[in-house]
């Protein structure tokens, strides 16, 4: 009987592919499982044809329906994996056939497919252009240390003649992957042993052949960041009836050696810019620690409901079994926390108060002890000093270091702060109030007396971790006891919207020697990307765990490197005479990406306010368009345009993004600005912390962002 195996170009077509040509190719894949590969050959209804004029000889295309063919690669050299590459509308699917060319990489000994019409017909042209260019991106690595790292001969001629980045990477779509690759981190100034040790010594079979001498079945089963072979007789009924995503199947070596690493001897920490597949790795990382032991329990936990339920949702997509699923909790800090203090104190917990109220109350403190220091400079100290600390009485405030605090207090000002602390939490006592981080703090301190086995995990992997507060963050420490594979950590510092300010190391959370950095992106287009990461432009971000400990140097590079494989259309960037004119277009904007084919439920628009939100959803509403609030946790299945706070949008992703009201006024938010003159340190965290509020919103979008403001426009965007 024939293998089968899918290519990473099946994965991405079949996910968009309308229902009944799903069920055909389920009914061809099917069929093709049950005959040999002389009836496959013979076999009228498949329709096993060969590809006229194919540069690849063993192009074959197979009958789905009257309007759809599957693209197949056949094997001729004995071997009997047949590899699907594509589903493609019946006309177009000859041409896609015909100029594709699969090789073994002389290096890695995968499989890859470059576009070889196109690349013969650019090269000569680029080859007359270079001559005159005073240098070439490559100029400096010889051709033998190219072809060392697997460049063929046609690739060498093509990128010899690359003068820029920007020139390689609109060459991308066209060369052989693992070859691309290669290009790219020696493009990014990484050595090239740096690249043979990451890129190809971690693909290249151990007892490979000096060259490469693989059929097709072997080069295939090389190719296991790409391809996947089907073994099992239900195997491919099940994959193909389940909601397709790439990333259950396909992880880049970059993220399964951190994913599937076997162990590491302390707490491990990714970092990464938006849309590395951070939270994936985090989720391959809960399926490894089950698989190690048949009764450990996990904790998998991130900042907010919105992306423990997606977290939650994907683990059920990757793990897929019950019992697996049993022993892993997903679930926010906060709720831990809540859950923990609940057990281990006797069954109550004390109410949390929203922001604004806990505001309020120190609002009423500051003016019923006659202070001069406003409600948002006193709810600051405590939670970035008293709390972060976990400073217990007044002699612990006044020797403690205020870090990240841009105002000196002397001991006689300390003291008159604390009996405002004490006055505060007196009112909370009172009414049996707290507040998150409060019950976080509580919940830390119980843990530590409590019983492990009872309340404590065996690992705790946590996503998105930039935002966690320190006290959050003992509280994770105390549910897990050090040691190998204690805690997996994920997270973005570019990413950080909620004030958070952390050294992991001085919380017994060590991650030196176990951090790494993902670079490439594989939600939004290279154009998207290098837009987005134009607001954070000359901004100094430190590292995840705040310790300088990140890979790669100095705070402040963190995307360095960071790059898309995907190309598409530059981000759409306009500023309106009001905002009436700017959600007429935004309107317009919606139905024509409705138009192409887009479902409401791929579509976001964010504001930094509600109260845009609020129109621009009553003007789409009047345009038939439905529209659904995120913060209503719509689920999968909910049509309806999405709309949600920049906030809101943290964690997610959409095909197209509409980012509305980027005004002067409104990014940044003056009211969330500590005066320069109240706290310089204060004042430029929050600066920064709503320049990052701007990026994570427009960094959500897959294919399209369009990004537009009345009157004047922020001064955090990148305009020409
Ligand atoms: N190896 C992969 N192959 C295909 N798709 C991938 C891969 N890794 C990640 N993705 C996809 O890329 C997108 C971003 O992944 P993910 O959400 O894990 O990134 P992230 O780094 O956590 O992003 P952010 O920090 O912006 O929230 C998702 O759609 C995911 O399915």
């Amino acid at each position: 009987m024939p293998q089968l195996a899918l290519a990473h170009s099946f994965w991405e077509s079949y996910d968009a592919l309308e229902k009944q040509v799903k069920a055909g190719v389920r009914k061809a894949m099917a069929k093709f499982q049950l005959l040999t590969v002389a009836e496959l050959h013979a076999d009228k209804g498949l329709h096993l044809e060969s590809v006229d004029k194919a540069k690849d000889a063993r192009m074959r295309t197979i009958r789905i329906n009257d309007f759809w063919r599957g693209v197949v690669l056949a094997p001729d050299d004995g071997s009997d994996t047949f590899l699907l590459l594509n589903v493609v509308p019946h006309d177009d699917a000859y041409t896609w056939a015909a100029k594709r060319l699969y090789t073994v990489n002389t290096a890695t000994r995968a499989l890859e497919v470059r576009n070889v019409v196109a690349i013969e017909q650019l090269t000569p042209a680029l080859e007359e252009a270079a001559r005159s260019a005073p240098e070439r991106l490559f100029d400096r690595h010889s051709d033998t240390v190219l072809g060392h790292l697997g460049i063929d001969a046609q690739v060498l001629r093509a990128v010899r003649t690359v003068t820029e980045r920007s020139q390689l990477d609109a060459f991308g779509t066209l060369l052989p992957e693992d070859q691309f690759e290669v290009l790219s981190f020696l493009a990014d100034g990484h050595p090239p042993e740096e690249v043979y040790r990451d890129v190809v010594a971690v693909r290249r079979p151990a007892h490979a052949e000096p060259e490469p001498t693989e059929d097709l079945a072997t080069a295939i089963a090389n190719t296991t960041g790409r391809i996947r072979l089907v073994t099992e007789p239900d195997e491919l009924a099940d994959i193909l009836a389940k909601p397709f995503a790439a990333w259950r199947v396909f992880l880049h070596p970059s993220q399964r050696r951190l994913a599937y690493r076997d162990s590491y001897n302390g707490p491990a920490q990714v970092s990464g810019g938006p849309g590395t597949g951070k939270t994936v790795v985090a989720l391959h990382r809960v399926r490894h620690l089950l698989s190690r032991s048949p009764d450990s329990r996990i904790l998998l936990t991130t900042y907010t409901h919105a992306l423990a339920a997606s977290l939650r949702e994907n683990l059920a997509l990757l793990l897929d079994d019950p019992d697996l699923l049993a022993r892993v909790d997903v679930t926010t800090v906060d709720s831990y926390a809540h859950r923990l203090v609940r057990e281990l104190g006797g069954g109550r917990v004390p109410t949390p108060l929203t922001d604004q109220e806990e505001r309020r109350v120190w609002q009423q403190v500051g003016r019923r002890l006659g202070l001069d220091w406003t409600e948002r400079f006193l709810a600051q100290e405590y939670r970035h000093v008293v709390l972060a600390q976990g400073l217990r009485t007044v002699d612990d405030y006044l020797n403690a270091t205020r870090r990240g605090r841009g105002t000196a207090l002397g001991p006689l000002k300390r003291a008159r702060l604390w009996r405002a602390i004490d006055a505060f939490e007196a009112e909370l006592a009172a009414k049996g109030h707290s507040t998150h981080l409060r019950i976080c703090d509580d919940a830390a301190r119980r843990m530590a007396g409590a019983d492990p086995a009872a309340h404590g995990y065996a690992h705790v992997v946590v996503d998105e971790a930039q935002d966690l507060h320190p006290a959050q963050w003992r509280l994770l420490r105390a549910a897990v006891a050090p040691g190998p594979d204690d805690l997996f950590v994920t997270g973005d510092p570019h990413q950080r919207i909620y004030d958070a300010h952390v050294s992991l190391a001085s919380l017994g959370i060590r991650v030196t020697g176990r951090s790494s950095r993902l670079r490439i992106n594989y939600r939004s287009t290279e154009e998207i990307l290098t837009w987005a990461t134009g607001i954070l432009a000359g901004e100094t971000i430190g590292e995840l765990g705040g310790d300088g400990d990140g890979p790669g140097g100095a705070a402040g590079n963190g995307l360095v490197g960071y790059r898309s494989l995907l190309h598409g259309r530059r981000p759409y960037v306009d500023g309106h005479p009001s905002e009436h004119a700017e959600v007429t277009a935004l309107v317009d904007r919606v139905r024509s990406w409705l138009e192409q084919g887009v479902r409401p439920a791929e579509i976001a628009v964010c504001a930094r306010f509600n109260l845009l939100l609020d129109k621009v959803g009553r003007h789409l509403e009047a345009a038939g368009v439905p529209v659904v609030r995120v913060k209503d946790d719509p689920t999968a299945a909910t049509e309806g345009v999405r709309l949600a706070t920049m906030h809101a949008m943290k964690g997610l992703e959409f095909r197209c993004v509409a980012v509305v009201g980027v005004t002067e006024t409104a990014v940044p938010f003056a009211r969330e600005i500590t005066p320069e003159d109240v706290d310089r340190l204060q004042h430029e965290a929050d600066t920064l912390r709503e320049r990052c509020v701007l990026f994570v919103a427009c960094t959500r979008a897959r294919e399209s962002l369009h990004v537009t403001w009345s009157g004047r426009p922020s001064p955090f965007l990148p305009l020409p």
